[in-house]
């Protein structure tokens, strides 16, 4: 059986044209930094799955959203001075063994003429294969959103939808949202080649959760971020 494909749309204006030094899976904190992003703390997680349900692992998934206010980690963005100069902006991931992805960041808020979302690039052996969005489900401006109205299948449009709920635990109010995607058909799918097609200084750099010496921890486990530096790509390589 056939799951209902994750619906693609498009990848927006603002896929970051310079990338963060960090681009770990955690986006409240830029590099060694004590301060984290302004922002309601979201864990998002979820798999990877190929059509038949599978969990597919090296899948390179890429997230990206606006600050707090408004403010896209983008040179062609009007807003660059009121940036949250904490908030990461972008992150990525390789998919483990199970398919699975996480990241630690904030709740999407709105941007002018758009509901809340979270931007999303999968790619698998060096080529992006789905390109799409998480929104909040039961945000009011979903009803108003474009983007969101040109998805006319409700099982589609369902499966981007993501239910924010409080993180069992927490004391401090954060959040945790799932999201599995499911990618369509591709022809001649091996599961796994190894992440080829990730350039290497960039695979070395993505110390993901249970991957290197920091990053999210899961959820349920609260505290103050690491402080721990970690490895970065060096300046001029
Ligand atoms: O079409 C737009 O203006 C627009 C703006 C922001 C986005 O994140 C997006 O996907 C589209």
């Amino acid at each position: 059986d056939m799951l209902t494909a994750t619906p693609k749309t498009t990848e927006g204006p603002f896929y970051p044209d310079k990338l963060p030094l960090d681009t770990d899976n955690d986006l409240l904190i830029l590099n060694n930094s004590i301060t984290p992003a302004v922002g309601e703390i979201t864990y998002l997680t979820g798999r990877v799955l190929s059509p038949s349900g599978e969990p597919l692992r090296n899948a390179f998934v890429e997230i990206w959203q606006c600050d707090h206010q408004g403010a896209y980690l983008h040179s062609g963005t009007d807003n660059d001075s009121s940036r949250d100069k904490n908030f990461q902006g972008y992150g990525r991931f390789l998919t483990d063994s199970k398919g699975q992805y996480c990241f630690r960041t904030i709740k999407p808020v709105p941007y002018p003429g758009r509901t809340p979302h979270i931007h999303f690039g999968v790619s698998r052996h060096g080529q992006r294969v789905l390109t799409t969005q998480l929104f909040v489900k039961g945000h009011p401006q979903n009803e108003r959103d474009g983007i969101l109205k040109a998805i006319r299948d409700q099982k589609a449009l369902d499966n981007i939808m993501g239910d924010f709920q409080p993180l069992p635990g927490s004391r401090i109010g954060e959040l945790a949202v799932n999201f599995d995607i499911v990618l369509g058909m591709t022809p001649n799918d091996p599961d796994d080649d190894g992440a080829k097609g990730i350039g290497k200084s960039e695979r070395e750099s993505g110390m993901g959760m249970g991957r290197g010496p920091r990053g999210p921890r899961g959820p349920g486990e609260n505290g103050p971020p690491p402080s721990s530096p970690r490895p970065e790509i060096p300046p001029g390589n």
